[in-house]
């Protein structure tokens, strides 16, 4: 990793000095690609910042065999654009009716490299997620032996528990009876949001990690509301109060190695968001690196980045860092406000704002 003022030519001729911060090339540890028109019309942006990508399965119907991942992953690789050397990380879909056997098979083959743990009901398309951890013990037995972490999103899905509070409640009343029953199981808490989830994360490092989003690192739940209802900024988890948000730009920029980037990112059309009822998830892959980087910049860390952004993670699914490099920029930059889709398109989070770093072409 090198931090450097970089000497380039401006519009007016004079030799500006910025600061600009190259590291390996980051990976994405939780996005969503859709499939189809959407596919081929986020990969692109996603394929630009990062080398790899945990691919996320809550396509409908969801990706829970051998079979659908494998599919599911040339789709994606011949939706790259030219050139594109992404590399697509697959998972599999946790149901009540997945087999050990087919969990074993995938990962040993390297179809997939970990599965995804939607409780029934949590979030965007998990309608065929788990109804009770009971009825996987066999499953996650199974992923223990063989060292294959499970990606959970940690959200309580009892409707009486306040939205504010479910990812809490999830993290007493399941995840750790889970880390009890299970204490060898490797496990990923997914987009961490409070302050609690990243104190349980650390207190239970090295076989577990979390995911942490660039909107929630710059949002609060304030920001939700700011001069009216902002559908854009709505996603599961939802985003909390200040202090939990400050809580999470403190984890990332620790240096601790049980925080990785994942962005969530999770394109909806403009049509299901600014809808009666708004789809969760925001579009935050196009301004991803942007983001993060501003947040280490902000918070005089930038020299604990590359260890989020391209280390800890792959060193947590036992795989080497990437060996090219990207370089960020302390320059502003104008991301694209929507990416188009047929008639319509997806609104990029933070698109269209000035954001003062940039992605060295
Ligand atoms: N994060 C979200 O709000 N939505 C995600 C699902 C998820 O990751 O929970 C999506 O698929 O749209
Ligand atoms: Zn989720
Ligand atoms: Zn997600």
């Amino acid at each position: 990793m090198t931090i450097d003022a970089l000497f380039e030519a401006s519009d007016n001729q004079q030799a500006d000095a910025a600061l600009s911060i190259t590291i390996a090339r980051p990976d994405d540890w939780h996005v969503h690609l859709r499939d189809g028109d959407m596919l081929r019309a986020v990969l692109p942006y996603t394929a630009a910042q990062f080398a790899r990508g945990i691919i996320m399965p809550n396509l409908t119907p969801p990706v829970a065999s051998v079979a659908d991942a494998s599919a599911y992953r040339s789709r994606i690789l011949a939706a790259r654009p030219e050139g594109s050397g992404f590399e697509p990380l697959m998972t599999c879909y946790l149901t009540d009716l997945t087999d050990p056997d087919e969990i074993e098979r995938g990962f040993a083959e390297r179809i997939w490299i970990a599965a995804k743990l939607y409780p029934a009901g949590a979030t965007t398309n998990s309608s065929h997620g788990v109804t009770d951890l009971a009825k996987i013990t066999p499953v996650l037995e199974r992923m223990e032996k063989i060292g294959m972490p499970v990606l959970i999103h940690g959200e309580s899905t009892d409707p009486d528990v306040d939205i504010f509070d479910r990812e809490d409640v999830f993290m007493e009343t399941t995840l750790l009876p889970l880390l009890k029953q299970h204490q060898g199981l490797k496990i990923v808490v997914e987009h961490a949001t409070t302050s609690g989830t990243v104190d349980l994360v650390r207190a239970h490092a090295p076989r577990m990690a979390a995911t942490i989003t660039p909107h929630h690192l710059v949002i609060n739940r304030t920001s939700l509301f700011q001069g009216g209802l902002r559908p854009h900024l709505y996603c599961l988890p939802v985003a909390k109060r200040e202090s939990h948000r400050q809580a999470l730009r403190k984890a990332v920029t620790s240096g601790e190695s049980c925080f990785m980037i994942g962005t969530d990112s999770a394109p909806h059309m403009r049509s299901a968001k600014q809808a009666d009822c708004c789809s969760a998830g925001v579009f935050g892959g196009v301004t991803a690196l942007q983001t993060y980087v501003q947040v280490f910049d902000e918070e005089d860390a930038l020299h604990h980045f590359e260890a989020f952004a391209s280390l800890n993670g792959a060193r947590f699914h036992g795989m080497e860092p990437n060996k090219s490099t990207v370089t960020l920029v302390k320059k502003p930059g104008i991301a694209v406000a929507a990416v188009p889709i047929g008639g319509e398109d997806i609104v990029v989070f933070r698109g269209g704002e000035t954001l003062p770093w940039s992605i060295k072409a």
